[in-house]
């Protein structure tokens, strides 16, 4: 099967690629030629006159059953709104309270531009079920709290997850250890999850230093910033880590971080929203960290459209440095992109257009008021663009959605399914 996006404008975010005018030819899952214009043949042609091409979006960290408390209590303290309200509606949460969750995250994703995310979660089986009947690209940890012996069934979960999902979808599902962040992982189990991990070769998704309130707990139980906390457990030495937020670091800290497999998903909305802090991103940059962009839940950032965390991004960095030149567009595409894809470890299949790689991409209709005219295309998509301009989106050689329409999904049933859950969840909390 040969697939042919026709004369759309190519962003390949490729270090040195300018953008150009072209077509891309896929060949079932994979891009086979990014070039000015193909001559040869084709099965099916996308005319993309109008329209920008480029790699789909990729959320370095999501909580996506978390759709259902979308809205369900807002404007609170994340301690607080954690221990009150997530956890005991996650308590109540069923195998199918999960699956369709997380396929009303899988929905919005695909509705704005996403093809690959990571998540952290509980139930992960049926989040990997969304993913795949949804299409998604997918990177899933059972996230691990230990502040309670439950005889390691949790462990247990983490384990069959890799065992029994690593790989499938042709490849579109890879897999992480989640422990939860260093408030809820004292060192004794935290050391075992970063043995266990090296053993297995399989990279580690955590939350770092969101809250000064973690900060403070911290440094009461072992006298060391959440970085040096995670650093002497030996987290940093072997495996790749996604840190999610990093939002207190000290320069310390960020010393510590240097030369760290994996990297950091900033999440800025989510970051704003929980009244958290400014994390330091130009100050990782500067020390050569990978710097990705996510999300969080839609329990607390309200959106999962990447589009929104772009712009949060980038004026959050200008307005904290006093700089509008920091963040420029390109590089706050570039975290969106190549450099998320770096962090859930599959850069070498997406996060750029060119032959070989996976066919994740999405086509942006620039025929709008507000994308016109065309002065900076990586500017009009980084600060002027929504989730909602996207026109098509394909993921591992599969159109997810057609001018807008859902291929995979049935939003009707969707909405159903929802409407009649979330009741039940969230009664007297
Ligand atoms: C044990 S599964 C993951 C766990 O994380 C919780 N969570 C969601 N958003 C955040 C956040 O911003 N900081 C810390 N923890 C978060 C979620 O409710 C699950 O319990
Ligand atoms: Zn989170």
């Amino acid at each position: 099967m040969r697939l042919l996006i026709r004369g759309a404008l190519i962003l390949t975010m490729k270090e040195n690629d300018e953008p150009f005018s072209g077509d891309i030819l896929i060949e079932r899952d994979r891009i086979a030629a990014v070039v000015p214009r193909w001559e040869g043949r084709a099965d099916e042609v996308i005319d993309a006159s109008g329209m920008v091409a480029m790699p789909g979006l990729i959320n370095a960290h999501n909580h996506t059953p978390m759709t259902l408390m979308r809205a369900f209590c807002d404007d609170l303290r994340l301690m607080e709104w954690l221990e009150k309200k997530m956890l005991p509606v996650e308590a109540r949460m069923d195998e199918e309270d999960i699956y369709w969750g997380a396929m009303l995250a899988m929905a919005e994703m695909i509705r704005s531009g996403t093809t690959a995310y990571a998540d952290m979660y509980i139930h992960m089986d049926h989040v990997a079920r969304a993913a795949i009947d949804s299409g998604m690209r997918a990177s899933l940890a059972r996230g691990l709290v230990f502040l309670e012996d439950d005889g390691g069934k949790r462990r247990e979960e983490a384990l069959s997850l890799i065992e029994k999902w690593t790989g499938a979808g042709n490849g579109r599902i890879t897999t992480m250890l989640g422990p939860h962040a260093p408030f809820t992982c004292p060192p004794g189990p935290l050391a075992e999850v970063i043995d266990l991990a090296r053993e297995r070769g399989v990279p580690i998704h955590i939350h770092l230093a969101e809250t000064k309130e973690e900060v403070v707990r911290i440094r009461e139980r072992y006298g060391q910033t959440p970085t040096e906390y995670l650093y002497h457990l030996g987290l940093f030495e072997h495996n790749h880590v996604l840190l999610a937020h990093a939002v207190h670091l000290t320069r310390r800290d960020i010393g510590l971080l240097r030369g760290m497999r994996g990297g950091i998903a900033h999440n800025p909305v989510s970051n704003l929203k929980l009244g958290c802090g400014i994390a330091p991103v130009c100050d990782m940059l500067a020390q050569g960290l990978t710097v990705g962009l996510g999300t969080d839940g839609a329990g607390s950032a309200a959106t999962l459209d990447m589009f929104v965390e772009m712009k949060a991004a980038a004026w959050l960095q200008k307005a904290d440095q006093s700089d509008p030149a920091v963040l420029p567009a390109r590089q706050v595409l570039r975290m969106a992109t190549v450099e998320g894809a770096k962090l859930l470890g599959i850069a070498d299949r997406v996060g750029t257009l060119e032959a070989g790689k996976q066919a994740d991409l999405i086509l942006i209709d620039f025929q709008k008021p507000h994308l016109q005219p065309l002065h900076d295309p990586y500017a009009l998509v980084a600060y002027s663009a929504s989730g909602a301009d996207v026109d098509t989106v394909i993921i591992d050689g599969r159109v997810v959605m057609r001018r807008r329409e859902l291929m995979t999904i049935d939003e009707e049933e969707l909405f159903r399914q929802v409407k009649k859950r979330v009741p039940r969840l969230v009664d007297g909390i």
